[in-house]
């Protein structure tokens, strides 16, 4: 076993704030777990995370498909229940508030207002005939009362502060009339209504080309600047969390197996899923250039292997990764990682 710190000595943290210093968190999740409701039962698809988010601090989360990032996710914004989903333990403290247990009355206080989130394939959701500024009206006046000349002055406010040209005219255009880099915007108008302290974007450029995609990011980095908001960015490719996040936190099969500053992570990768993903990412300057892949598939939820849930696919697991738990998150300086042979690679 390597000697670095166990999780129930000390908090992984995805907030330093680029220097490595940490700071007074913002959100703090401790030991959480989600489970969904199947017809077999319920079963888990996020497994004992623990991470922290600072003021200001930009936390990118990496991983496959079906790794849990969008249920991790939804568990910090109160939706998981319209998944059939739960918190089963652990804690999720926003600002020293506890929010696991929270009625959903509550929630309606913080989801939005305090904590922005713009959704997986959220340009879809856009109402197609409805004109841009009356659908950010809504947004800006949250259902509360009717929208006033000061709302309408948020809206206009809103669509600059997302750099949409030609804001005053988009005001009366539909979502068909804009392309899809502009829908993205004007969904991260939506979620900035209210001015969070925290956005959550959940792969905001996939269906974007790489331009686009490029200018999207270009604008986050820009807003969290100037807002002084948190970011957490969820996305298949480090690349693009690499370009608007200080720390990132990788996930596999609904476990959190590395948190590191982006930089570090990037430069020597400590467990050997990270150092995997990062050889099949999707080379920005030459798309058309074969990508390595990991070999085989990441097990299908409930169906995890005993011991590290990426010994099947790893090229350093040894007889005693594939046996007993999944390793918990072992500190290492100012990294974690839940490979027991890090101390090795090191
Ligand atoms: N709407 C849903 N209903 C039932 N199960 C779901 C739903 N969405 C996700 N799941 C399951 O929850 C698990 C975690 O999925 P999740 O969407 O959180 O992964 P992800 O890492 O965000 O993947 P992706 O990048 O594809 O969004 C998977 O096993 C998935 O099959």
């Amino acid at each position: 076993m390597p000697s670095g710190l166990s999780t129930e000595s000390a908090q992984p943290r995805g907030d330093a704030d680029g220097a490595g210093r940490p700071a007074d968190d913002l959100l703090a999740v401790s030991g959480v777990s989600v489970a969904l409701r199947r017809r077999v039962g319920e079963v888990m698809v996020v497994d004992t995370a623990n991470f922290t988010i600072a003021p200001n601090g930009a936390l990118g989360v990496v991983g496959e498909s079906g790794s849990g990032k969008s249920m991790l996710s939804r568990a910090l914004i109160g939706t998981l229940p319209r998944y059939g989903g739960r918190v089963t333990r652990g804690s999720i403290r926003w600002q020293g508030r506890e929010l696991v247990g929270l009625p959903e009355k509550e929630w309606r206080t913080i989801r939005g207002t305090e904590i922005g989130y713009v959704p997986q394939s959220s340009m879809a959701s856009l109402n197609p005939i409805l004109p841009i500024g009356e659908q950010l009206l809504e947004a800006v006046s949250n259902g509360r009362r009717r929208a006033d000349a000061e709302h309408r002055a948020r809206v206009l406010e809103l669509l600059e502060l997302v750099r949409i040209p030609r804001a005053k005219q988009v005001i009366g255009e539909t979502a068909g009339q804009l392309s899809g880099g502009m829908r993205q915007r004007v969904v991260i108008a939506a979620a900035l209504a209210q001015r969070p302290k925290l956005l959550i974007l959940d792969e905001p450029t996939t269906a974007l080309d790489v331009t686009v995609q490029a200018g999207i990011l270009k604008l986050i980095v820009e807003l969290r600047r100037e807002l002084g908001m948190a970011v957490m960015l969820t996305s298949h490719d480090l690349a693009v969390i690499e370009t608007v996040c200080d720390n990132v936190m990788t996930m596999y099969a609904g476990a959190v197996i590395e948190i590191g500053a982006t930089g570090a992570v990037r430069q020597q990768p400590l467990h050997p899923y990270t150092k995997a993903l990062m050889g099949s990412r999707v080379d920005q300057a030459d798309p058309a250039k074969e990508l390595l892949t990991i070999p085989g598939e990441p097990p299908t939820t409930g169906n995890w292997p005993t011991g590290c849930r990426f010994w099947p696919r790893c090229p350093s697991a040894i007889d005693a990764c594939r046996v007993g738990e999944q390793p918990a998150m072992g500190a290492y300086g100012e990294r974690w990682s839940a490979c027991i042979r890090t101390e090795e690679f090191l």
